[in-house]
């Protein structure tokens, strides 16, 4: 490290003893963040386990990287610095302001939405090194463009993006652990491998506070320019009565052939009877754990177990397992301008331990995920379009089927399992974050409660027809 570098150091170590004045604003503002995940919670305890100014000691902006510690979470935060009062264009971004320490009569705020310094985090990734208690690396093969245009990515997510010059998004993450991300792990093997259906991180930078395992906390990666969001663009076939089968096909191919290229890059094992029963309990557990918290699911409870029993009982053979997407659903696929399919964000469950979202599982995992999203998306319309989402899961599974030889309707017990886990995971998503949409896990769940009805309707595509949304057969919840 440079000697100046050192004694930015140094003098980012004094000043986390000064994060203190800042408390009480960060208390505040905290629990008003989508990515904060102790909302509803009162903070218990919030302090430092790094603070680093990015920019020489008086300069305006300033720029402090902090990650915290609010009750055994550790969070992200980039805080910008400037006297007040604060540009117009900069207030909606204010946090608070000083007013004791070593920042005192300036106002503090998220360093994301001012122009100035998404530049010059654009300049650090450019340069690989360290600053501070961060290190910035990069492919020493992808050039990047300097100078670009930032802009924040609109819209509530779990992590924060910035749109550079519509060439790069970077990811900050918010909710951040040791270990290596897999949002970066997993794109780099695909990159790696030659797999072009996820966009190759071009730079990253983590941290590793008191020499431990390092955390990954931003990644760099081509800005898939004009293409749709696989949601939104089945929203809107939907609005239209248009068919998405061909596209719901598509995309079981590209699915499939990540997690082809996944299953190759990448240790893979076979579930044995006992290590298929832990799954089966882990899930039941989740299941029990998410009844105590969201009462609408308890009647449901004893039925949806039968998923999870019945999958604990049928193993003998094994399952395969490998790593997989893990969160996939169809906000996280995007359409791109050639008309092909891409997968983004392969966090994982953004709730789960970084451990458990790195260890193998069973690719059906994010097949019943975007099944899961037909069902969304075909509830979102007005009327219900249930023969929508059935078309589409059966299409789905059809091209996951071409490119892999297996259909994963072959497996209805396990299918079903995982159906019913991210059903359950769903209600505790929306229960937290959005209880407007409570009603759409809970009609799944009510479904896949009911062993006497069909667990999966999924009549096979009529190739070049377009599926008519029938009446409801029962009112939206
Ligand atoms: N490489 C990309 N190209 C174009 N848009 C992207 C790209 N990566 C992400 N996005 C857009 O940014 C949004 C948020 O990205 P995502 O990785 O899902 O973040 P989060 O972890 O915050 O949910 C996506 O829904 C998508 O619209
Ligand atoms: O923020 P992430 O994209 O990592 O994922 C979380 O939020 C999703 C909602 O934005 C949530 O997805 C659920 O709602 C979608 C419609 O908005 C639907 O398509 C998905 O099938 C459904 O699971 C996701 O579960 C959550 O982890």
């Amino acid at each position: 490290m440079s000697e100046a570098a050192s004694a930015r150091s140094r003098l980012a170590a004094d000043r986390a003893a000064g994060i203190g004045p800042l408390e009480p604003m960060l208390r505040e503002w905290l629990p008003a963040q989508r990515w904060f995940a102790g909302k509803g919670r009162e903070i218990g305890r919030l302090r430092a386990v790094s603070a680093a100014e990015l920019l020489p000691p008086g300069s305006v902006p300033g720029l402090l990287h902090l990650l915290l510690d609010v009750d055994g979470d550790c969070y992200q935060l980039l805080l910008g610095i400037r006297p007040t009062p604060l540009p117009p264009a900069l207030a909606p971004a204010l946090i608070g302001h000083a007013r004791s320490g070593p920042y005192t009569g300036s106002a503090v705020y998220e360093a994301l939405g001012d122009p100035r310094l998404a530049a010059m985090l654009l300049e650090r990734l450019r340069s690989p090194g360290t600053l501070g208690p961060l290190r910035f690396d990069r492919d020493p093969d992808a050039p990047i463009e300097a100078g670009l245009t930032p802009r924040p990515l609109s819209g509530e997510q779990t992590n924060s993006s910035l749109i550079y010059g519509d060439s790069y998004i970077l990811k900050v993450f918010r909710r951040v652990g040791p270990g290596i991300n897999p949002d970066l792990e997993l794109p780099r093997a695909l990159a790696a491998a030659g797999c072009a259906r996820v966009p190759a991180p071009v730079a990253w930078y983590e941290a590793a506070p008191g020499g431990g395992e390092p955390l990954t906390l931003g990644v760099l990666q081509p800005y898939l320019r004009g293409s749709d969001d696989g949601w939104q663009l089945a929203l809107r076939r939907l609005g239209s009565g248009a068919d998405f089968t061909a596209e719901a096909h598509a995309l079981g191919r590209a699915t499939a052939e990540v997690h082809s290229a996944l299953a190759d890059a990448l240790p893979t094992l076979a579930l044995g009877p006992e290590q298929t029963a832990r799954l089966a309990a882990g899930m039941t557990a989740r299941l029990a754990a998410t009844a105590r918290e969201v009462p609408a699911l308890r009647p449901y409870e004893a039925g949806l177990r039968g998923a999870f029993d019945a999958l604990a009982a049928s193993r003998g053979a094994g399952v395969p397992a490998q790593r997989i997407h893990g969160d996939l659903h169809l906000g996280q696929t995007l359409r791109t301008a050639d008309g092909s399919w891409a997968l983004i964000d392969f966090e994982g469950e953004p709730a789960r331990p970084l451990a458990d979202r790195r260890r193998p599982e069973p690719a059906v995992r994010d097949i019943a995920g975007i099944l899961r999203s037909f069902d969304y998306a075909a509830r979102s319309h007005r009327p219900f379009a249930p023969a929508w989402a059935d078309a589409c899961r059966a299409a789905f599974c059809e091209g996951y089927a071409r490119t892999t030889g297996r259909d994963p309707r072959e497996d209805p017990v396990l299918l079903r399992a995982y159906e019913t886990d991210k059903a359950v995971y769903e209600a505790r998503y929306e229960s937290r974050h959005r209880p407007d949409w409570l009603h759409v896990p809970m009609a799944a769940i009510r479904r896949l409660s009911a062993p006497e009805r069909p667990a999966h309707r999924m009549p096979p595509p009529v190739p070049g027809t377009t599926p008519h949304p029938k009446p409801p057969r029962r009112p939206l919840a």
